[in-house]
C-alpha cells in the first residue's frame, strides 16, 4: 500500500479580479503562528541587537573613560544580550526556513493536484515538460517572497529603532551621518536592476541546456540511429556557451557592483568621524557615542540594500505568480456533473448516436457517426490512417466531449455519470503503452495496487507476458528502465494489456493494442485474447487480420461516419473501401479470404 501524505493546507484564492498577494494571502496565513513566532522571533533579536552598541557606549564612557561603572556590569549584560540573541536567531530562522518550506510544498501539492485535474483538451494545447520545468522556478520566486518580504520588512522596521538612538545620541549627527543612505539605496538598487534581466537569463537558459540534454538523452535511439551525436553535441555546446556567457555577464556585475554597494556606508563612517570628531573636541558628544554611532549606522546599511533587492524579488515574485495563477485559473472541462450518477455493475451496452466531434476549434473528425455495441460483443473498427479511429475510442472514457450527439454506456449519457465509474468501467489500451521506472508487478497492479501476486500472475498469462517476465533477470520484481524501454514494444503492449486486464472492466478498447506483437506470438495468445473479451464488450481498433478475426463484427470508419458493418466476410465481398484499408496494412489481399473462411 501507498503511504498517504498530508493534502496543502491552504488553497489560492480564486478569485481572478484580486492582487496576486491577496490570493496568495492564504498559504502564509495557513502557517500565521509558526511565521508569526518567526517574525517576533526576529524582532526582539534585533530589538536585542539595538541595544548592543548603547551598551558598549556606556561602557567605554562610564567605565573606561570616567570608570565610574564596574565594567564587569556591562560585561553581563553583554552576556545576557547576546545569549537572548542567540536564542532569538535561533528560532526566527529554524521558523522562518520551515515556514517558506511549507509554503512550498503546499504550491507544488496546489499546483501539480490542479495540473492532474485538468483534461486532455489542456494538455493538447500546451507544452507540458516546459510547463513544468517552469512552475518549479516560479514556485521558488513566491515562496522566497511570501515567507522573506514580511521578514525584510521587520528589519526595516527595527532599523527606526536604531536611527531614533541615532537621534536621541546627536541630532544634527545623525542626520549628516545619514546622507549617504539614499546613495546606499540607489546604487543597490541599480545593481539589482542591472543583475535582474541578467538572473532571469541564466534560468531560461539553464532550463534550454535541460531540453537539449533531456531530448539527447530520450532520444538516444534517434540520435544514434542517424549518426548525429556530433550535431546534438553542438546543439549542447552552443546551449552551453550561452549560459556560460550569461553567468559570466552575472560574474562581471557583482564584482562591479558589490563593493561600491558595500564601501558606500563608509562614507558614512568618514562623517561620522570628521563630524562626531569635531564635537567630542568641542565636548559635545562622548567617544562612546562616535563608535555607538557607527554601529548604528552598519546595522541600517542592511534595511537600505535591502529595499532594493525587495521591490526585485516583489516584480519577480509577481510574475511568477502570474503564470502559476495562468494554469491554476484553467478550469478542468471534463468534470463530473452535479447530478452524476455511479455507473455499477454495468453490462457494456454501449452506443454513438450521431456522434459529432473534433479537436479544439478545428473542423470535425467524426461527422455524425453512430454505433452500437451490444453487451459482451467484439467489434473491430477499421479505417484508413487519420480516419479518427482512436478518437472514437477515446470518446467512450470520456476523454472528450462530443460536440453533438451522444455516448452512452447502458443507456447513460457518458456525461451524466461519474468520471471515476465511467473509467472503472471504461478500460483503454493504447498502442504506445506508458509503463512507469517501477517493477514489473508494480506496472500491472497500477489500477489495482492492492491486488495480490495470484491476480497479477493470471492476467499477466492471459496477456500472453507471464512467460517473457519469467524470463527477466527477477522475474515479476524486475524493474523496467524509463518508460519500460528495457522492453521490446510487443513485450510493452502486453504488459498494458495486462495492467487494463487487472481493473476487469466490462468495456475493454484496445487501440492498436497489438500492433507490435508478432503476428506469431498474438496467434499464441489468440486463445488468451479470446478469454479475455469474453464476457465483456470489447472495441478493438486494429489494422491486422488476424487481430479482426477476433471480433464477431468489423465496422468501416471514413468520412467521420460508419460506412460499413458486417462481418469480415461480408464487407471483404461488398465494400471495395474495405479491402483496400486492409491491403494497405497487410502482405496481400489474397490472404484476406483465407482469414474470412
Ligand atoms: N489531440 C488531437 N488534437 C488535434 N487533432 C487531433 C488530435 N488527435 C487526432 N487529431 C486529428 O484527428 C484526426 C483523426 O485522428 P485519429 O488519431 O483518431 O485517427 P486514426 O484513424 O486513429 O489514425 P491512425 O490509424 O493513424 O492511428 C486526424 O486528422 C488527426 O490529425
Amino acid at each position: 500500500m501507498s503511504k498517504t501524505y498530508p493534502p496543502p493546507t491552504a488553497v489560492i484564492d480564486p478569485d481572478p479580479s484580486r492582487s496576486w498577494l491577496r490570493r496568495a494571502w492564504p498559504l502564509v496565513k495557513a502557517h500565521r503562528l509558526m511565521f508569526g513566532t518567526a517574525l517576533v522571533s526576529s524582532a526582539i533579536g534585533l530589538l536585542v541587537a539595538v541595544q548592543v552598541p548603547k551598551l558598549i557606549q556606556d561602557a567605554l564612557d562610564n567605565s573606561i573613560v570616567t570608570n565610574r561603572v564596574p565594567l564587569s556590569e556591562y560585561l553581563w549584560w553583554l552576556v545576557g544580550l547576546t545569549a537572548v540573541m542567540l536564542i532569538a536567531g535561533f528560532l526566527a530562522r529554524q521558523l522562518l526556513f520551515r515556514t517558506a518550506y511549507k509554503i512550498e510544498y503546499d504550491l507544488r501539492n496546489i499546483m501539480y493536484e490542479h495540473l492532474t485535474g485538468l483534461s486532455f483538451p489542456f494538455y493538447d494545447r500546451v507544452q507540458t515538460g516546459q510547463l513544468i520545468s517552469r512552475a518549479n522556478s516560479d514556485i521558488r520566486s513566491v515562496q522566497m517572497y511570501l515567507a522573506f518580504a514580511p521578514f525584510m520588512l521587520v528589519q526595516c522596521a527595527i532599523s527606526l529603532v536604531s536611527f531614533g538612538y541615532m537621534l536621541a545620541i546627536s541630532v544634527p549627527l545623525a542626520i549628516v551621518a545619514m546622507l549617504p543612505m539614499p546613495l546606499v539605496f540607489l546604487t543597490s538598487r541599480r545593481m539589482q536592476r542591472s543583475m535582474f534581466p541578467v538572473s532571469w537569463l541564466i534560468q531560461a537558459r539553464l532550463a534550454d541546456v535541460a531540453t537539449v540534454v533531456d531530448e539527447n538523452v530520450n532520444g538516444a535511439r534517434v540520435v544514434k540511429s542517424f549518426a548525429a551525436e556530433r550535431r546534438q553535441l553542438s546543439l549542447l555546446q552552443k546551449a552551453a556557451i550561452k549560459v556560460r556567457w550569461a553567468y559570466i555577464k552575472d560574474a562581471d556585475l557583482r564584482a562591479r557592483w558589490t563593493p561600491a554597494v558595500q564601501n558606500l556606508p563608509r562614507v558614512g563612517m568618514a562623517i561620522v568621524l570628521v563630524f562626531g570628531g569635531y564635537l567630542a573636541i568641542q565636548g559635545v558628544l562622548g567617544v562612546g557615542a562616535i563608535l555607538a554611532f557607527n554601529s548604528y549606522l552598519l546595522m541600517l546599511q542592511v534595511p537600505f540594500q535591502m529595499l532594493g533587492m525587495l521591490i526585485m524579488m516583489g516584480q519577480r515574485a509577481s510574475a511568477s505568480a502570474k503564470r502559476l495563477y495562468e494554469v491554476l485559473d484553467e478550469k478542468p472541462e471534463i468534470v463530473d456533473a452535479p447530478s452524476a450518477v455511479e455507473l455499477t455493475d454495468a453490462r457494456g451496452d454501449v452506443e454513438f448516436r450521431d456522434v459529432r466531434f473534433g479537436y479544439g476549434d478545428g473542423p470535425d473528425v467524426l461527422n455524425g457517426l453512430s454505433l452500437r455495441l451490444g453487451s459482451g460483443e467484439t467489434v473491430a473498427l477499421v479505417g484508413r490512417t487519420g480516419s479518427g479511429k482512436s478518437t472514437v475510442a477515446r470518446l467512450l472514457p470520456r476523454f472528450y466531449d462530443v460536440r453533438a450527439g451522444s455516448v452512452t454506456v447502458d443507456g447513460h449519457d457518458v456525461r451524466e455519470v461519474t468520471l471515476h465509474s465511467l473509467r472503472d468501467t471504461v478500460g483503454i489500451v493504447l498502442d504506445e503503452p506508458f509503463l512507469f521506472s517501477a517493477s514489473v508487478r508494480d506496472n500491472i497492479a497500477y489500477g489495482r495496487p492492492d491486488a495480490d501476486i495470484t491476480d497479477i500472475e493470471r492476467v499477466a498469462r492471459l496477456a500472453g507476458a507471464h512467460e517473457f517476465i519469467m524470463g527477466l533477470s527477477e522475474g515479476y520484481d524486475t524493474v523496467i528502465g524509463e518508460r519500460g524501454y528495457t522492453l521490446s514494444g510487443g513485450q510493452r503492449q502486453r504488459l498494458a494489456i495486462a495492467r487494463t486486464l487487472l481493473v476487469n472492466p466490462p468495456v475493454l478498447v484496445l487501440d492498436d493494442a497489438t500492433s507490435a506483437i508478432d503476428v506469431q506470438v498474438e496467434q499464441e495468445i489468440h486463445a488468451g485474447l479470446r478469454t479475455l473479451f469474453a464476457g465483456r464488450t470489447t472495441l478493438i481498433i486494429a489494422h491486422r487480420l488476424s487481430t479482426i478475426s477476433l471480433a464477431d463484427r468489423v465496422v468501416l470508419l471514413d468520412g467521420g461516419e460508419i460506412v460499413a458493418d458486417g462481418t469480415h466476410a461480408e464487407l471483404l465481398e461488398n465494400t471495395p473501401l474495405y479491402a483496400e484499408v486492409l491491403a494497405q496494412a497487410n502482405e496481400s489481399v489474397e490472404e484476406l479470404g483465407g482469414v474470412a473462411r
